[in-house]
């Protein structure tokens, strides 16, 4: 297997255990050293590029979960020791070395305490992280010894960091103000891009790594020697020297055997795939024309050049023609040209295996080589040196000094192996037939860190970046698992508050809806019961001769005389109307302290019913709003609206009987009640013909005479006693017919008269009141015509119920009387409690359903949240094997 990794055999006419051994210029007894590089190197090869693939695939994940779940990019900050809160009860004294602050850059103002562990595994570690306020303090302690034996894992962004401009420097206002700009989202789109552009760098990668061949870029300063350098390695005056800046071009420089053995060079053409058997990908030029085609090129066109040459040294001495890999030797534009060519350089390095840099010994290392050289280093642990021009270096000594001064600045790994990485030679020399001993030095541990150690300068800067990347992705893994950790406490801390409210409510429903409905029907009954009592009494009273309620601002009339008779009749009977009115209006106000009780109460199941947090009803019942007419917006009065019941006609509430034309006739029935006496003496055949007569208003032949009666008596100047008159009528028809009796007659009869006047004039002012409340009483069954108006306008029915009692048996007015105020009162206390009870019942649904709704969102944030969870931990897990395959493969 390691023969493939071997330069195609065509091209070495030697055999293969023959070449190894003396291409690499070694004896032959390392020739089972070299093939064992050879397997190792293989080997790593092969682990690299699992790594490499397993690095892309999770980050691939991570690039698929970031559009389902956020991905969080957070950062972690040192505490200073007064900052630090120790938890209750916990007894350490020193800090824990491993707990940091996590904040995230959407959110900068809200930190978390964790503390990073490394648990050990597979004599690895890979970063985890708890928030302190899990964690107990026996865990606490065990991740400090742990700590104590090894090394912090990373902690920090390398190659996966955003530029967010957030550190321990920004203050509060302005990471407030960042929150404002940089959204979960906006950063998740970064770090898309950033992951995006690492996996972009990661196929390059794994083409490098794959690529048999090894690529060699020599870059350096301006004028350093860079072409002096190459022209030495190939002992050939091949690249075009100047003392001033010349090379405009990239010159990969390969073994002929590589061109059919062909020397010629190759310009390549631009945005198609170089391929060496296709001329279309490229224009055919000589040797002679190189000068020509790499001086003075346009600064933003810089061409790239192939240039075949036949090494003919032996492969133990030349680079290119060496037998075990294709390589290639670049020769790039000076650093520190301009800007364009500059960048250009940069963009190179990621694609090679070596740096070879070539800095003049006169000059040392300038700002723009020290850049170059910090950003190479990043990737490349191990750069290849090459202090050029030193022959005429007086003091040799101090150029050395400065020299690795710097070189262990920007590469410290670099130094440590600066004995084969740091060469101190004059390449003009080289070039000269007389001995270089230092460059053949420089020569033979190039050829060996690119040949041999490939595991070095190959493999070691894929693995570098590769462990960089993962340990990224575990700190991305970690910090992103203690967010979905906290948020899976916190749905689930909310379902358990929310839950048991739903559940609560949903059992309650049913009787919040009982009590309601009862607590209407209840308060309508009392309404309507008391209303009943009220005007039941009230009519009692009337028909006894008394104000149906007693009012401060109403009385009886004094009684004027026998001769204002009529007049007082009239004055009682509106008083009595006027305290039907005052009794309408005290059931109005019953009900009103009825319904306000039950308007209170209904709030009170509201406060039972309804959860905390739950807007209560703030409307105030105002209960002098019921039964009150209000304006249309016309201005015109409505008998009712909303609902309120008129009694009384166009004259509204509290003025209705009293101010009623047909009410207020009086008649002399009023004095008389003539069909109420005759109802105690007749049968009761006549009593119902009395009555129906008084209804239709037209009188009977005995009402007339009664009528008569009364006229003749008060012609005389007196009122004699309906009764007493029909005694002395009956007694005088009996004595008429016998004869002692006639003898007798005009005595008597005077003295009857006397009698009946002195019964008149006594008795009648006391009778009137009663007489009157009696007969309004009776009359109240056939008022005309009494509106019943509802919301929806007049209601016929009640109207012709309260009319004449259609719908009643016949002469039970009072009934209807009482019935219809009863329903009209019913139906406004009905009115207002339903309205609060469909208040009530609406924000009870309203809230269960908002409950309902926030228990489903918190099962979702919990179901995802535990997968984002399980899911940053296995990455994280996952993660951590890769490094370790990654480093594995790192071994030189
Ligand atoms: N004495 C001496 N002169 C050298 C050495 N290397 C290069 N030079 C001279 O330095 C000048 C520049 O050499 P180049 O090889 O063209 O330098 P470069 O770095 O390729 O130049 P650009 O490609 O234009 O950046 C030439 O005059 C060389 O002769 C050396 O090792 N010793």
């Amino acid at each position: 297997m390691a023969q493939s990794y071997f330069k195609a055999r065509v091209a070495s006419p030697v055999n293969d255990s023959f070449a190894d051994t003396a291409f690499l210029g070694l004896g032959a007894e390392k020739q089972l050293k070299v093939e064992d590089v050879q397997e190792a190197y293989i080997e790593q090869k092969e682990k690299l590029v699992a790594a490499l693939d397993g690095t892309k695939t999770i980050l691939n994940e991570i690039r698929s979960f970031n559009r389902e779940w956020v991905v969080r990019y957070p950062t972690l900050r040192e505490q200073s020791q007064e900052n630090v809160e120790e938890p209750a009860g916990s007894s350490a004294t020193k800090r824990h070395p491993l707990r940091r602050s996590l904040t995230f850059a959407d959110n900068p103002a809200s930190e978390t305490e964790v503390v990073l562990s490394s648990p050990i595994r597979r004599g690895r570690r890979s970063m985890t992280m708890t928030c302190l306020s899990d964690m107990k303090e026996e865990q606490l302690n065990a991740e400090e010894a742990d700590d104590s034996e090894s090394l912090l894992p990373t902690s920090e962004f390398q190659v996966l960091r955003l530029d967010l401009k957030l550190g321990s420097h920004s203050s509060a206002n302005d990471s407030a103000s960042l929150v404002s700009q940089l959204e979960k989202n906006s950063i998740a789109n970064l770090l898309d891009e950033r992951i995006t552009s690492s996996l972009s760098h990661l196929d390059k990668l794994r083409l490098r790594v794959e690529d048999t061949s090894s690529k060699v870029l020599v870059t350096g300063d301006l004028n350093s020697g860079k072409s002096t350098f190459v022209n030495a390695l190939l002992r050939r005056e091949v690249m075009p020297v100047d003392q001033q800046p010349c090379t405009t071009a990239f010159c990969e420089v390969h073994d002929a055997a590589e061109n059919g053995g062909t020397e010629e060079v190759h310009v390549l053409k631009e945005g198609v795939t170089y391929d060496v058997r296709d001329e279309a990908t490229f224009t055919r030029r000589t040797l002679s024309d190189l000068e020509e085609i790499v001086v003075d090129n346009e600064e933003d066109h810089l061409p790239k050049l192939k240039v075949y040459l036949a090494d003919t040294r032996a492969p133990s001495e030349s680079l290119l023609n060496n037998g075990v890999v294709d390589i290639s030797l670049i020769d790039a534009p000076g650093l520190n040209r301009d800007n364009t060519h500059t960048t250009s350089v940069f963009s190179r390095q990621e694609e090679i295996d070596v740096v070879v840099f070539v800095v003049s010994s006169e000059n040392h290392f300038t700002l723009s080589a020290k850049e170059f050289l910090l950003n190479a280093s990043k990737e490349k642990a191990y750069i290849f040196i090459v202090v050029n021009k030193f022959n005429q270096i007086k003091n040799k000594e101090r150029c050395r000094r400065l020299v690795m001064e710097q070189v262990k600045e920007f590469s410290p790994q670099t130094y440590e192996d600066a004995e084969d990485l740091v060469h101190f030679v004059d390449s003009a020399a080289a070039l000269q037939p007389c001995a270089n001993p230092a460059f053949d030095d420089l020569e033979s541990s190039l050829r060996s860190f690119v040949l041999v150690k490939r595991s070095k300068s190959k493999l070691q800067p894929v693995s570098t970046y590769l462990v960089k990347v993962l340990s990224d992705i575990e700190f991305l893994a970690a910090a992103n698992a203690v967010v979905a950790t906290t948020e899976l406490h916190n749905a689930t801390e909310e379902l358990s508050q929310v839950k048991p409210v739903v559940e609560k409510m949903k059992t309650e429903s049913d009787s919040l809806n009982t009590d309601l409905t009862n607590e209407e029907d209840d308060r309508v009954s009392a309404a309507q019961s008391d209303t009943r009592k009220i005007l039941s009494s009230a009519l009692d009273r009337l028909s006894k001769g008394l104000l149906s309620v007693e009012h401060p601002s109403l009385s009886m009339p004094e009684y004027p005389g026998i001769m204002s008779i009529f007049d007082y009749a009239r004055e009682v009977r509106r008083v009595l109307l006027a305290s039907l009115d005052d009794a309408i209006k005290l059931a109005e106000d019953t009900a009103r302290t009825t319904t306000s009780d039950g308007v209170n109460h209904i709030k009170e199941l509201g406060d039972k019913y309804l959860p905390a947090g739950v807007e209560r009803n703030k409307r105030v019942f105002i209960p002098e709003a019921m039964f009150c007419l209000r304006r249309t917006a016309k201005g015109r009065r409505r008998s009712s609206v909303g609902g309120a019941i008129v009694a009384g006609g166009s004259h509204g509430l509290g003025i209705g009987f009293a101010q009623r034309p047909e009410l207020l006739e009086t008649t002399f029935l009023d004095l008389f009640d003539f069909p109420y006496h005759l109802w105690s003496h007749f049968e009761s055949d006549e009593k119902a013909k009395a009555k129906e007569e008084e209804e239709s208003g037209m009188p009977s032949a005995l009402s007339l005479t009664g009528l008569g009666l009364s006229a003749m008596t008060m012609l005389g100047g007196q009122l004699v006693g309906l009764r007493g008159m029909i005694e002395c009528v009956v007694r005088v028809t009996q004595l008429l017919e016998s004869e002692t009796a006639k003898k007798w007659a005009a005595p008597v009869l005077g003295a009857l008269t006397i009698g009946l006047a002195g019964y008149v004039v006594v008795e009648l002012p006391n009778t009137i009141p009663r007489t009157v409340g009696r007969r309004i009483r009776a009359e109240i069954g056939n008022l005309q015509p009494v509106m019943i108006v509802s919301s929806g306008g007049p209601r016929k029915k009640d109207y012709k119920r309260y009319a004449n009692g259609e719908d009643e048996e016949k002469g039970n007015g009072e009934e209807t009387f009482l019935n219809v105020h009863a329903e009209r009162i019913g139906q406004e206390t009905r009115k207002v409690l339903r309205l609060i009870v469909w208040d009530l019942k609406s924000r009870f649904d309203k809230a269960l359903d908002e409950r309902k709704s926030e228990v489903r969102g918190a099962e979702e944030e919990e179901k995802k949240a535990r997968k984002a969870k399980e899911w940053f931990e296995e990455v994280g897990k996952r993660t951590g094997d890769v490094r370790e395959t990654a480093m594995l493969g790192s071994v030189a």
